[in-house]
């Protein structure tokens, strides 16, 4: 056994070896020592024929699964061995093989499954200057696959997807991609291949075999040469360890991220879009709002709505359609979530039902779920709005399927599919004989008796059992004479013969082991019945997807009636209006109608760059933030929190927020800071929408205002960028651009003055703030008296070499500067021959210098007479 299991764990080196040995799973040598480490387990010792015991581990059989889940969650994979029908051999011999191998992105039923989540395994190959990406989700049967073209844009993709494990190709690993970084933030598994799994014919060929075509362009994906060799390796990587026909995975699909709008990794946390930046929670993130989805596969495809806003009007437009006329018909919308709320999650049952793993209670959910289907689509048929009807006629009423099941199975049967009681009475007239041959079975062979007893005469006939030769009847050696043709002799007693009949050796087949036939029988009736549903993947996942597209928009319609959202007007207008916008989420987590409401205007020519100051507190993040997600909210078709919302659609959505150290990868908050504006610079459009909140605040004064400056400029210069901004900052030396720079205008958020305090309006207005309230902030925040009481000190002192004053002057070409050199210091400068300095002063023509050249002019010039004394 010792040199089975050796030759077994040789083969599968990556995964711990769980070896069945009767009613438990085995483990060895450094198996034993990590699973007894990982799930604190007894280790005990096993002779091996070795000099030493080998160490081993067991895991009782029926308790495996929760061990199992446990190491996958922990990035383990693990092959469990069986005793499996030897094929070379006669029927009925059995070796020993590695039934099944599961991984954190191929496990079907682990604890850690969220079921509003997707489980996706990523391949990743790394191809010269691109990546080829396959994703899949083996438990609902998704796959697609893409092309990426630079590290950047792949982690992008990766922090979308969010895989529980990644395979890829060794060059993977020199890309550029922080690997390090997918693990211990996402807690992605990596596992790279071998180079065969990326042979280029091997794959095509694997892709060709498992979708049954002659060529890949049937298919639809052969314009992604690299995609196409990721796709061929998760599919080998599948098949080799699922160790099926995956005949749930029935369509493969290109992905092409230009559809969708551009979200960076940042943005998207940034945003919380599906979960909160801090606690990595749904409570507090935008999908927590608008998830009131009934339905696990609704809560899926959400989900990816979030994830995936679109930037195409007219199919936004035909979601928000949908939403409008469910919202018309609220009787009829709150029906068919009434006909939701028993149906399952198809997607995954018909996956396990695929994998055989489905149990007889899995199927009765099914069925009972399909039974919804008909009531539903009699509600649905009244609906005009085109999504709705496309969903309609892709619903498939599966009625065939329902009906099998229904009519197979009982409606409670145990959870245990080899312990019987699985099989309806009337289904099978063997699976009744066997049943009543177990309840009946005396009461027929007393029947059998009375009946032979009277057609024969014999009065001492009797029916007797013999561990040996089982039912007899016996007849005592007086009425031997009036034993008839028909009995065969089977015994001879010492006054008595045992007889056989055909009618009592039909009676003992079926009392016999009837418990056993009868469990053996039902367990295939039902197996019969899984893969007879199994064959209708197809039809079952096409009706899975409608169901849960037509719960996700009944779901987005109730949560804008009950929020009080508008039908946002999305065109390609390029201009965004909001009137009475308000924070999706904020709104929600504060009392009753406190949210106070803002306006937002932003268009592609005077409008385009708002400056918005107001003291800390005030509300700009959330204001800011709140416009983020309107737009984004708008463009996954769903209504928005405003009171009338114009949306022109924004390709890209970029946010650069507060200050998110990143000290794990060695970077500083301002590093972090800076790469995040670099990324932003060069990757936004004039479609894009760009949030920056006080950029240059990481680094000194006169730098941060220095960079805040250069980046407005670079922004508002329609060749350069010419994106639509939100830039809130505390640099209130950044309002004199108004006027002066295209596009940009001020805004600030309104407080009001009580005595020594400060009044939050949290109403945003014209023009820009002239104080920032920082003390005022400090105090509400409980700063003592004594620090508050120096503050202000300090800040009459300090606001005579303001440099705010001079960045005023310097911003007006047309003015004179406001910063002069007294009479008393310039003589000083003459005393020590400063005169170049001087000259280089007179000289400067401040009429033609831009405020930035202004400022560096005058900071050079100051650092020279700094040196010099
Ligand atoms: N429009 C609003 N209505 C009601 N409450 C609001 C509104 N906007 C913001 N708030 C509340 O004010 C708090 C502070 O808002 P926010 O963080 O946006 O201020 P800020 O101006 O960005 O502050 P800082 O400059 O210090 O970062 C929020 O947590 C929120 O609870």
């Amino acid at each position: 056994m010792m040199q089975e299991y050796c030759k077994t764990k040789e083969e599968y080196k990556d995964c711990i070896l769980f070896y069945r040995l009767g009613d438990f799973y085995e483990m060895f040598f450094d198996d034993a020592l990590l699973v007894s480490k990982e799930l604190e387990l007894t280790l005990t010792g096993k002779d091996c024929g070795l000099e030493e015991r080998a160490p081993m581990c067991g895991i009782p059989f029926h308790a495996a699964d929760t061990y199992i889940n446990r190491l996958i969650e922990r990035g383990h994979k693990v092959a469990i061995c069986e005793q499996v029908e030897d094929p070379k051999k006669a029927k009925g011999l059995v070796k020993r093989a590695v039934i099944r191998v599961v991984t954190p992105g191929t496990t079907l039923d682990a604890t850690s499954l969220d079921e509003s989540k997707n489980n996706y395994l990523m391949s990743i190959v790394s191809i010269a200057d691109r990546f080829g990406c396959a994703i899949a989700d083996i438990t609902t049967g998704d796959c697609f696959l893409t092309e990426v073209p630079n590290s950047q844009k792949l982690v992008d993709e990766i922090n979308k997807f969010s895989p529980a494990e990644i395979i890829c190709n060794d060059s993977f690993f020199m890309s550029g991609v922080d690997t390090d970084d997918l693990k211990e933030r996402l807690g992605i598994c990596i596992f790279s291949l071998d180079a065969w799994y990326f042979d280029d014919d091997t794959c095509r060929k694997e892709l060709r075999e498992h979708f049954h075509v002659t060529n890949l362009e049937g298919l639809g994906i052969s314009d992604y040469d690299s995609g196409i060799i990721a796709a061929g390796a998760l599919f080998l990587y599948l098949k080799e360890t699922q160790k099926t026909a995956l005949s749930q995975m029935t369509t493969i699909r290109p992905y092409t991220a230009e559809r969708y709008m551009l979200i960076d990794s940042s943005s998207r946390r940034n945003l919380e879009l599906v979960e909160t930046l801090r606690e990595k929670q749904k409570r507090g993130s935008l999908l927590w709002v608008l998830d009131k989805t009934k339905t696990a596969m609704g809560a899926r495809t959400l989900r990816s709505f979030v994830e995936q806003p679109l930037i195409d009007a007219e199919e936004i437009n035909r979601r928000l359609e949908a939403l409008e006329e469910l919202n018309e018909k609220p009787m009829l919308r709150d029906e068919i979530r009434e006909y939701l709320n028993p149906v399952y999650d198809l997607e995954r049952l018909v996956s396990r039902i695929s994998f055989k793993s489905a149990n007889p209670r899995d199927m009765v959910a099914f069925a009972s779920s399909l039974e919804m289907i008909p009531y539903i689509k009699q509600v649905l048929k009244d609906f005009q709005a085109p999504i709705l009807k496309e969903i309609y006629e892709d619903m498939d009423s599966l009625e065939d399927i329902t009906d099998l099941i229904k009519h197979a199975i009982v409606d409670e049967p145990p959870l245990a599919q080899k312990d019987g009681g699985i099989i309806r009475e009337g289904f099978n007239e063997d699976v009744d004989k066997f049943r009543s041959a177990r309840t009946d079975g005396k009461k027929w062979l007393t029947e059998l008796e009375t009946k032979e007893r009277e057609r024969t005469g014999i009065k001492s006939l009797k029916i007797k059992y013999n561990r040996v030769f089982g039912y007899a009847l016996e007849v005592t050696n007086t009425f031997k004479e009036l034993v008839p043709e028909n009995y065969i002799r089977k015994q001879t007693l010492a006054n008595a013969e045992r007889y056989i009949t055909e009618e009592l050796k039909n009676l003992e087949n079926m009392i016999l082991g009837a418990e056993d036939k009868l469990y053996a029988l039902e367990y295939e009736l039902f197996s019969n019945v899984r893969d007879k549903v199994g064959q209708e993947v197809i039809r079952i996942q096409r009706t899975a997807k409608a169901i849960a597209g037509l719960d996700v928009f009944a779901s987005l319609a109730l949560v804008a009636e009950r929020n009080h959202y508008v039908r946002p007007k999305v065109n390609e207008g390029g201009i965004i209006d909001i009137k009475g916008g308000r924070h999706p989420v904020v709104e929600q987590m504060i009392d009753n109608d406190m949210f106070i409401a803002n306006d937002t205007y932003l268009d592609n020519t005077k409008k385009r760059i708002s400056i918005i100051t107001g003291p800390n507190m005030a509300g700009k993040s959330t204001y800011m933030r709140q416009t983020a997600l309107i737009v984004l909210m708008a463009q996954i078709g769903s209504f928005v929190p405003a009171d009338k919302a114009v949306v022109g659609i924004v390709d890209r959505i970029f946010t650069r927020v507060g200050a998110s150290d990143d000290l794990a990868s060695g970077q500083s908050t301002f590093m972090v800071e800076m790469t995040e504006v670099a990324n932003i610079l060069r990757n936004a459009t004039a479609k894009s929408l760009l949030i920056l909140d006080e950029i240059g605040r990481g680094t000194s004064t006169f730098d941060g205002l220095a960079i805040a400056w250069a980046v407005i400029e670079h922004i508002s210069n329609t060749k350069l960028c010419g994106a639509k901004t939100l830039f809130a900052t505390h640099y209130h030396e950044l309002t004199e651009l108004e006027g002066k720079l295209s596009g940009v205008t001020n805004y600030c958020i309104a407080v009001k003055e009580k005595g020594d305090d400060i009044v939050f309006l949290r109403k945003i207005v014209k023009g820009g703030a002239d104080k920032s309230y920082g003390i005022q902030v400090a105090k509400l925040a409980g700063v003592p008296d004594s620090v508050i009481n120096r503050a202000k000190e300090l800040v009459e002192e300090l606001s005579d070499a303001d440099i705010t004053a001079a960045v005023k002057d310097l911003a007006s070409p047309k003015k004179k500067p406001k910063v002069e050199m007294d009479m008393a210091q310039m003589s000083l400068f003459d005393t020590v021959q400063d005169n170049d300095i001087i000259e280089e002063l007179k000289g400067i023509d401040i009429g033609n210098l831009t405020p930035m050249e202004a400022l560096n002019t005058l900071y050079n010039l100051q650092n020279k007479i700094k040196n010099r004394w």
